[in-house]
């Protein structure tokens, strides 16, 4: 399944998003500027893209496992929710989660991954009791760990 989603390149010498491999879920998107990271510090980069997508989409920004793994970067709200009527630049809030070492980030480096896809919008019914379910209300490690 492909969805034409228009681009804003805002900072025109940094390259389109792209999906590593074919098959990928996720298109790398690239640090607009250098950001030095502190242990346990945070920032909010720029990817240097717009996007528009169309109704029914919504875009999801993840962090990269490399990342993760071999410097402790993620993301503090991952993943970000992008709506499909965001206009403004798709940006990342990233954080050090290493406890000794900064991190050092470039201007052109992959430092998230954009998911897009189908989101359902739900109609609330408000209602005095749910249907049951096997489930119930258990949860938060109601099946062990
Ligand atoms: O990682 C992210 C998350 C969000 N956004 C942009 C796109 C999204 O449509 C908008 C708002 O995001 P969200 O709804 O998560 O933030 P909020 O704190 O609820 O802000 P708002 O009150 O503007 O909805 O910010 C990003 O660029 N990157
Ligand atoms: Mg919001």
């Amino acid at each position: 399944m492909s969805v034409e989603v228009l681009i804003q390149r805002l900072d025109p010498e940094l390259p389109m998003p792209s999906y590593a491999h074919p098959g990928d879920a996720g298109a790398d998107l690239y640090a607009v500027r250098d950001v030095e990271l502190l242990p346990g510090e945070r920032a909010v980069v720029g990817t240097g893209i717009a996007i528009a997508l169309p109704d029914g989409y919504a875009a999801f920004v993840h962090p990269r496992s490399g990342l993760a793994a071999r410097l402790g970067v993620t993301l503090v709200n991952a993943p970000g929710t992008v709506d499909a009527g965001y206009r403004g630049e798709i940006k990342v809030t990233l954080i050090n989660t290493d406890a000794k070492d900064a991190v050092r980030l470039r201007r052109g480096d992959r430092i998230a991954q954009l998911v897009v896809q189908r989101v359902a919008k739900a109609a609330f019914h408000e209602v005095d009791r749910l249907p049951g379910s096997v489930r119930g209300a258990n949860g938060f490690g109601s099946t062990g760990t």
